[in-house]
Order: structure tokens, then C-alpha cells, then sequence
């Protein structure tokens, strides 16, 4: 039998992507890294009708959440949650957590408390399918370069917390942050948790650079410990007590960011990038 060039492509291809992915760690971390945003945006294709029944609704996270969950099979990333009582507050809360990268989203979801919504920078609403199923689950969408603009959106989402029962994270770093330890804080969060007078719950996760590292290209299986640490109430505090409450809770995220990091012997949380 005569194969034609396409099917001699073909073939060449199925031997070398299989070998390539096998032998070159880039090569495998670019097909995980592709595949993790690529299925992101077809789940989100599932998504988006199911959401679209209720409409803009933050009840719409927990079908964004049931969708993901499965995500860390497929990568074989265990994730082990300690702290869960911290969450049994039936009020409102504002969670703050470590921002290390994307792959953020699978400890989000291992442990998103229910009528949670995230807040995200406006860049994400225009991620395609992703972004139209982020809105439809209420995401609250940032500019971060419009200062103003980014405070009166976080003012009104106090006011939402508390009309709506509401809780809402945010990454206080304010962006990706691969350095091994935390950014200093943007003040959004601790100013949002003392305007409604609710808890602010840290949550942090171990430092992933066992199983992955953008800049040496590494993305194998592994381990993270996701931490909820006790609430700290801000009842009486105004908004001149904004920075040293921000430093406090930072100070306790380092802690145990560094304490889960170097629980193996030799594993300290290092530098990731
Ligand atoms: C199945 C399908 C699935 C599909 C897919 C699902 C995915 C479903 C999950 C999505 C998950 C997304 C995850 C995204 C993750 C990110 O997008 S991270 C990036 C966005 N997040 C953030 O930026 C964090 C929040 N940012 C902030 O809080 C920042 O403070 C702000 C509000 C943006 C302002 O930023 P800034 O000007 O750079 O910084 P900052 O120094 O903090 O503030 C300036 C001044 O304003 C004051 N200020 C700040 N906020 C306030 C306030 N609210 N009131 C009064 N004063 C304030 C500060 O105190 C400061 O004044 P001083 O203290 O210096 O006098
Ligand atoms: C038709 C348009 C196609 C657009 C394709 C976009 C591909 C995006 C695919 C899937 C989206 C996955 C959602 C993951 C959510 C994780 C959010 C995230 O990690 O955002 C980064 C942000 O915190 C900080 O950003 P920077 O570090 O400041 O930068």
C-alpha cells in the first residue's frame, strides 16, 4: 500500500510528538501549559449555556468549580487542604491568597467557599469563552490601571457582600508572583474588609516549584498544601488602620507560606520563576 505525503506526515508526526513530549521538558511543559488553557476555554463552552439559565449570578461559581475540579487528576497535582474549620463563618468574608500563577485556579477551586466570586483583572472578561463564563458567575472585573476606577468598583462590592451575602477573593499581590515568597500587598482587599466590617481570611498555598517552574520550563506531577488560616476580624477598624492590618496579614502568609514550602526535608520555598 502507497501512503501519500499527508499520511507520511501524519505519521511522522504521531512518532515525534509522543518522543518529543517524552524527551524534551519544554516541549512537554508548552503542550501541558496549551492544553490546561485549552481546555479551560472548551469547559468554559460547557459552561457558558448552563450559567446562562440563571443569568450574571454568583450561584453560577459553583458550576465554574464542579467544571474544574477534575483538572488536578489530569495533572496529577494532590492537593491537601488543612484549616477548613477557618471557613465556618456563616457572615460574609473577604479571602486573600498567595498568586504564584494560573495554575491557581485548581487550589481556588479545591477549597472556593460557596457564593464566593473572585476579583479579576478586566483582561480575563476578554479571554474568550473564559471571560463570558467568569462574568456570567459574577466575577468582579478590575482596572488596574485606573485607580479610581478600581476603588469604586471595590466600594460598591462591600455594599454587594453585605445586601447580597457575598464573599470575595482577591490576590493582594495584585498579580503573578513566581519570586518564592509574597509581593508587598495592594491595600483593595483589607480596605474592602474593613468598609463592610467583615473577616479577612488568609489562604496560601505551597510554593510550586517541585512540579512547576515557568522560567526552567518544568511542569511535572506533584504536591501542594492549601493553608486557611484563622480568620482577623476588622470590627472597629477605619480605614487609617488599613496598612498595618494588611502588613499583619501578610506577615502570617509569609509565615506559613514558608512553614508548608519546607516541610520536606531539603525543600525550602527556594526561588520559582
Ligand atoms: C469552566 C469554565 C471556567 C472558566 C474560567 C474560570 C475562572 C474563574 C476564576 C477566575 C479567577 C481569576 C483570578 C484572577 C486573578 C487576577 O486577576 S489578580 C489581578 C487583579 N487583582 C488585584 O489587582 C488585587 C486587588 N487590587 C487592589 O486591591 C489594588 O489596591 C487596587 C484597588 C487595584 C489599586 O491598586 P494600586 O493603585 O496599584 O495600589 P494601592 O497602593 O493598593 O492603592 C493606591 C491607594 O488607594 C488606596 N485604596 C486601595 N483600595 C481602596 C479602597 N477600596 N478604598 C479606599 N482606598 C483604597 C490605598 O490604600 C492606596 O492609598 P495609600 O494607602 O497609599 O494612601
Ligand atoms: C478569543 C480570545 C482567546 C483568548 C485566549 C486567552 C487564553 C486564556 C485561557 C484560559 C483562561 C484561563 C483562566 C485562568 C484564570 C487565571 C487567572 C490568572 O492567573 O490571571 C492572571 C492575573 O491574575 C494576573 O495577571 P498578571 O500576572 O498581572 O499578568
Amino acid at each position: 500500500m502507497e501512503l501519500s505525503v499527508a499520511q507520511w506526515l501524519l505519521v511522522v508526526c504521531l512518532v515525534a510528538f509522543p518522543l518529543l513530549y517524552e524527551w524534551s521538558v519544554s516541549f512537554k511543559y508548552f503542550c501541558k501549559m496549551a492544553f490546561y488553557n485549552g481546555w479551560i476555554l472548551t469547559l468554559a463552552i460547557l459552561a457558558i449555556p448552563i450559567c446562562a439559565v440563571r443569568g450574571r449570578n454568583v450561584e453560577n461559581m459553583k458550576v465554574l468549580q464542579f467544571m474544574l475540579l477534575h483538572i488536578k487528576y489530569l495533572y496529577g497535582i494532590k492537593i491537601e487542604v488543612r484549616g477548613w474549620e477557618n471557613f465556618n463563618i456563616k457572615e460574609p468574608y473577604v479571602v486573600v491568597s498567595n498568586h504564584q500563577s494560573s495554575l491557581d485556579l485548581l487550589g481556588m477551586m479545591e477549597i472556593l467557599p460557596s457564593r464566593c466570586v473572585p476579583i479579576a483583572k478586566r483582561e480575563l472578561m476578554y479571554a474568550g469563552t473564559a471571560g463570558l463564563a467568569c462574568w456570567l458567575a459574577g466575577v468582579i472585573f478590575i482596572n488596574r490601571k485606573k485607580t479610581d476606577d478600581a476603588i469604586s468598583v471595590m466600594t460598591e462590592a462591600a455594599d454587594t457582600m453585605l445586601k447580597e451575602d457575598v464573599r470575595v477573593w482577591v490576590f493582594p499581590e495584585g498579580t503573578r508572583n513566581h519570586s518564592g515568597s509574597l509581593l508587598p500587598f495592594k491595600r483593595g482587599a483589607f480596605h474592602l474588609a474593613v468598609q463592610a466590617q467583615v473577616p479577612v481570611i488568609p489562604v496560601v498555598m505551597s510554593s510550586y516549584k517541585d512540579f512547576y517552574c515557568k522560567k526552567e520550563k518544568k511542569f511535572t506531577t506533584g504536591k501542594c498544601t492549601v493553608r486557611i488560616l484563622p480568620g482577623v476580624h476588622t470590627k472597629g477598624l477605619s480605614s487609617d488602620d488599613v496598612p498595618e492590618l494588611a502588613d499583619r496579614v501578610r506577615d502570617m502568609m509569609i509565615e506559613a507560606f514558608t512553614q508548608i514550602s519546607s516541610e520536606r526535608p531539603g525543600k525550602g520555598p527556594g526561588v520559582m520563576h
